[in-house]
């Protein structure tokens, strides 16, 4: 069988993690994480914005291995600004630099530039990984069920949450939601692409969402761009959305954001 887009990915971040440990050891990273600003509240944050409105994760994303090259124009420090003045909640930036032309870098700047809570979005597989997070300032990281084995899903949680960052637990099919509803995140994301094919459809949220344990938040993610495409899935239950490439498209990312969030749907209305 050939390898996924998601194999690929796996086998060099665990190459360039054993470069980065080489480079720093863990009482290095554990030093920078000890001397970290404050955690800010990621899950928290996003519960209160969707109670009468949505909560949105606002995604700095310059490429993808999807649709590569998305922003040219792309400073991290300037779009957190964008993103916070458009009333976006929290913020998710990619670190990973082979396939997203991302950095860790940006993840310091955007937080630097704004008051939002930030999640570290990357591909984890070990603990090192998560304090390295904390150090560059994250609140939340993120763990992809497709990714990782159980036991290395309870291994990040449990890291991520002796620093206490937040964790935003990815599935999408229902064995994944069932191995995520073993852990103890209050963060549950629906992704609607296939991180294996790239395929996207809402109907991934639509299907997933009802499986989501009642004591969990759903968040949407992926493939979202318009204030039917939210309204359409707070209908079922996800009132909290993490989108990166419709507002990363817009000039002006202050007004695309505002515009998106403006005139939510009341939970039970419609
Ligand atoms: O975006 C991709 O092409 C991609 C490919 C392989 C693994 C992950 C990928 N994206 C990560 C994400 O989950 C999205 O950046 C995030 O949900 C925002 O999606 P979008 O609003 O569609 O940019």
């Amino acid at each position: 069988m050939t390898d996924t887009i998601l194999d690929k990915i796996k086998t060099y971040k665990l190459e360039e993690v054993a470069a980065d440990k080489a480079a720093k050891p863990l009482e290095a990273v554990e030093a920078e994480a000890g001397a970290a600003p404050p955690v800010r509240a990621f899950a928290e944050s996003l519960h209160k914005a969707s109670i009468s409105g949505y909560g949105l994760i606002a995604e700095i994303k310059k490429a993808s291995p999807s649709k590569g090259l998305i922003r040219a124009d792309f400073d991290p420090a300037t779009l957190a600004q964008a993103y916070a003045e458009g009333g976006a909640t929290c913020l998710s930036v990619l670190t990973d630099t082979p396939s997203f032309q991302g950095a860790k870098d940006y993840l310091v700047a955007a937080r630097a530039a704004c008051d939002l809570p930030v999640l570290r979005k990357d591909f984890m597989y070990d603990p090192y990984q998560v304090i390295e997070a904390r150090g560059l300032g994250a609140d939340c990281i993120l763990i992809i069920m497709a990714s990782v084995s159980d036991a290395q899903a309870a291994e990040l949680e449990d890291a991520a949450t002796q620093w206490g960052m937040d964790t935003l637990i990815e599935v999408h099919d229902a064995a994944e939601l069932e191995r995520a509803a073993m852990l103890k995140s209050r963060l549950v994301g629906i992704n609607n692409r296939n991180l294996k094919t790239f395929e996207t459809t809402l109907d991934t949220t639509r299907t997933l969402s009802k499986r989501v344990p009642e004591d969990r938040l759903i968040v949407s993610e992926s493939g979202l761009a318009t204030p039917k495409n939210l309204s359409d899935m707070a209908m079922y239950g996800a009132r909290i959305f993490l989108i990166g490439e419709a507002l990363m498209r817009h000039e002006d990312v202050a007004l695309a954001t505002r515009n998106l969030l403006a005139d939510p749907v009341q939970p039970g209305g419609m």
